[in-house]
């Protein structure tokens, strides 16, 4: 057997990804041709400039945002390649999503929200809720599990966000700053969960952030800069 042959498959594989928007008569290109294998088993961190196209790479490496060419794989399944149906299904299976907007339903509690991807994968609601509430519990909000959403403070519904992308164990993580409204404590604290949860040898985290708080926790830096990948390695690079 070669070495290629025992090499894992990747968590993410991307190549050639471009993305372009159109704003008024012009198209602009936000990604350049992104060719980029994200491991399982490794925190991977996305760092760049506002605007350097952070959000659109991974709206596009989970299955939210359509490539304009290129391909992208997530565990050997190329998801543009699915029909509407299945994607859903794919995405629900697999990924667990953090926005940077949490998208809490505001007229259910904490722990029904937490317990949302479960209930879409048809779990029944009572073992689906007591999931969600460990996983709450997890996060140090199991007490607030019965609040609405507008009860609670913005790093604790951040927590909420946070709780539904982990409950259904997806193999692929990706968070938007998923420390930026937290304090340094809890910041590390929601970092050693994403890692415990979400990274293993057939699971992977992908992070968007620009907190420097937790640069030291990551496994692999990436850096984009106007739509290119400069830079790939495991600490930030030097000029940062
Ligand atoms: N739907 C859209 N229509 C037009 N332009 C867009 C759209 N989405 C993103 N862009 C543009 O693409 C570029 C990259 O945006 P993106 O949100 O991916 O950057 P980012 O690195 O995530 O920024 P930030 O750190 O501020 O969130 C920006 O110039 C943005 O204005």
């Amino acid at each position: 057997m070669s070495v290629s042959d025992t090499k894992p498959q990747p968590a993410i594989r991307t190549r050639g990804v471009t993305r372009d928007f159109k704003a008024g008569q012009q198209t602009i290109r936000v990604l350049h041709g992104i060719d980029l294998d994200v491991c399982p088993g490794e925190l991977t961190y996305l760092v760049g400039e506002s605007g350097s196209g952070k959000t659109t790479m991974i709206s596009i490496m989970c299955g939210i945002l359509w490539p304009t060419d290129g391909d992208v794989e997530v565990f050997g399944t190329d998801i543009y390649a699915l029909s509407d149906n299945e994607l859903v299904n794919f995405r629900l299976q697999n990924i667990g999503f953090i926005f940077q907007q949490y998208n809490l339903i505001p007229s259910i509690d904490a722990a029904s929200n937490a317990a949302v991807p479960l209930i879409a994968q048809g779990m029944n609601r009572l073992e689906a809720r007591e999931r969600a509430v460990a996983m709450l519990e997890k996060l140090n909000i199991g007490d607030q599990a019965a609040k609405l959403p507008n009860q609670l403070s913005g790093g604790q519904q951040q927590r909420v966000a946070i709780a539904r992308a982990l409950v259904h164990e997806p193999r692929l993580v990706v968070c938007d700053e998923p420390t930026a409204a937290l304090d340094a404590k809890s910041g590390r604290k929601v970092m050693d969960l994403l890692r415990e949860v979400g990274v293993a040898e057939d699971r992977s985290v992908i992070i968007v952030t620009h907190d420097n708080r937790i640069f030291d926790l990551a496994d692999r830096i990436l850096v984009l800069e106007d739509g290119r990948i400069t830079h790939d390695g495991t600490d930030m690079p030097d000029d940062h």
